[in-house]
């Protein structure tokens, strides 16, 4: 009886193991191939090896080693906590960029929306600002509107190259540079000229920019923290401004500007709603940020170039010479001397190439999709970067060497130049910012040749390049 009983056991023992295997197979089988990866710590992921990456200079170190160790398509990790695939090549890009609204859709970071966003208006933020902004935005940035731009932009740039640049001998460009493109900024979107009211703002804007990606954790001292306070008194400001334009509007007082401002307070969006005030702040502190932390990390990092490559210096320098000499004394630059500035704007997208102001963009999947033979689940966040295909040899042979003539002819392969991103969510500030820096660089080349004072001055990433001491440089006039 006992062998009897002893052998039911065994095999009843066998028979539940067989089926608990059997489940657990049925289970893994039918799971989703998620992209090869790690998720790091809870909480925060893996977000201090990125952030650890980029201070330390190198910024592509984060996504070279987990597309050596995984995958060159795409790999898993938790950034910003949240459960995140990064594509990693050109096709990863392409798919991506083609993607919006298919199989994924916008996405900001919690800790970008708590900085820039009035928390009564969060939810309408959230769901279709930027298609609404997207709309209205190209009636501004349009190369027929922008070409009214080139003469403010033109004066300007002269006006703060001889207040700011021209009495020192030794410069500290990058707080120049972001001087310049904020009270621009401020000029062109609000008719804001007076330099007391645009250094109100540009403080706290100052703060903004190294909370946009940090970990959410607000506490004093965090770069979140002196974010969200910067964001507050901002908003503040904005609010003042925005009711005294209101004010003008219903007086009949702002026929001389009609800029964003006045057009965002008076013009009907797509469904025919006014937007209200605070909807009209969150828009200008997003444009703000936008274009003026990418423009002033362009110029200053163009600048760098400039001073550390003579080779370079002085094919701009003719080039820009040209035109100088084409021009009547005290004539503005126009459209048509912007076009001839060519071999500067293949100098510009080699620098921003080599060193982009903007590190990439998040999405969220709104569907379970597939790519290169991987599931990434609705609800995961996506993230394309400019750091997995600008300097990969593949594309850009001999990467490191800083070489102009690589966007002649054709340019680049598709989708692997992509520091303003691609498809319908493309930077629609593109053309302004090249407006912006050939401007710059025009004026600057044609009045001094520059010296680095600091030969190796590090970048680092704050997320966007800076040089470790603000880029330093000594100014030789030329005139
Ligand atoms: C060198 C300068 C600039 C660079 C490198 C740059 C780069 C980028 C990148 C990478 C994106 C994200 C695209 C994506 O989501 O896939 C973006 C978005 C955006 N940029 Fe720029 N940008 C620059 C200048 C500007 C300027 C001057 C403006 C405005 C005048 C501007 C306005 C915007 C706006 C509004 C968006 C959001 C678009 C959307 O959500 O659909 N940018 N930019």
């Amino acid at each position: 009886m006992d062998f009897y009983y002893q052998l039911f056991l065994y095999l009843s023992i066998f028979y539940i193991s067989l089926y608990l295997l059997f489940l657990v197979f049925r289970q893994k089988s039918s799971a989703p191939n998620l992209p090869p990866g790690k998720k790091g710590w809870p909480i925060i992921g893996e977000s201090l090896d990125f952030v650890g990456a980029a201070k330390s200079g190198c910024p592509e170190k984060f996504i070279n080693d987990r597309t050596a160790k995984y995958s060159p398509e795409v790999f898993r990790t938790s950034l910003l906590g949240e459960d995140m695939a990064v594509f990693c090549s050109a096709s990863g890009n392409k798919f991506l960029f083609s993607g919006q609204d298919k199989y994924i859709t916008t996405w900001w970071p919690s800790s970008m929306k708590k900085v820039i966003v009035f928390p009564e208006t969060m939810e309408k933020f959230n769901k279709d600002d930027p298609k609404k902004m997207r709309s209205f935005l190209p009636e501004f940035l349009k190369p027929e509107a922008l070409q009214h731009y080139i003469p403010i932009m033109d004066s300007m740039t002269r006006e703060h190259l001889e207040s700011d640049w021209s009495p020192y001998k030794e410069v500290k460009v990058f707080p120049l540079t972001k001087n310049y493109t904020f009270a621009l900024a401020c000029r062109l979107f609000m008719n804001i000229k007076d330099p007391q009211v645009v250094s109100k703002f540009a403080d706290p804007f100052a703060r903004i920019a190294p909370g946009l990606t940090s970990v959410p954790i607000n506490i004093p001292g965090t770069p979140f923290n002196k974010a969200v306070e910067g964001g507050k008194v901002i908003r503040q400001e904005l609010l003042n401004i925005i009711r005294q334009r209101k004010k003008e509007i219903s007086e009949g007082k702002d026929a001389k500007s009609r800029d964003l401002l006045s057009r965002l307070l008076t013009e009907a969006d797509d469904d025919g709603s006014v937007y209200y005030e605070m909807d009209v702040s969150n828009k200008i502190i997003g444009l703000l940020i936008a274009s003026h932390d990418t423009t002033s990390t362009s110029i200053t990092v163009i600048v760098n170039y400039l001073a550390s490559l003579p080779h370079i210096y002085e094919k701009v320098y003719e080039e820009q010479m040209e035109i100088a000499k084409s021009k009547a004394p005290g004539e503005l630059l126009n459209w048509d001397d912007i076009q001839k500035m060519k071999y500067s704007w293949n100098v510009t997208c080699e620098s921003m190439r080599l060193t982009p102001p903007a590190q990439g963009a998040f999405r969220e999947a709104i569907t379970d999709f597939t790519f290169a033979g991987y599931t990434i689940p609705k609800g995961w966040k996506t993230f394309w970067t400019v750091y997995t295909t600008h300097k990969n040899p593949k594309y850009f042979p001999d990467p490191e060497k800083f070489d102009p003539s690589r966007f002649e002819g054709n340019g680049p392969t598709p989708f692997t130049y992509v520091p303003f991103g691609g498809g319908p969510r493309m930077c629609p500030g593109k053309e302004y910012a090249r407006l912006e820096i050939l401007i710059f660089i025009h004026n600057l080349v044609t009045k001094f040749k520059l010296e680095k004072v600091i030969p190796d001055e590090k970048i680092i990433y704050n997320p966007s390049p800076v040089p470790a001491n603000g880029l330093l440089i000594r100014l030789r006039p030329l005139n």
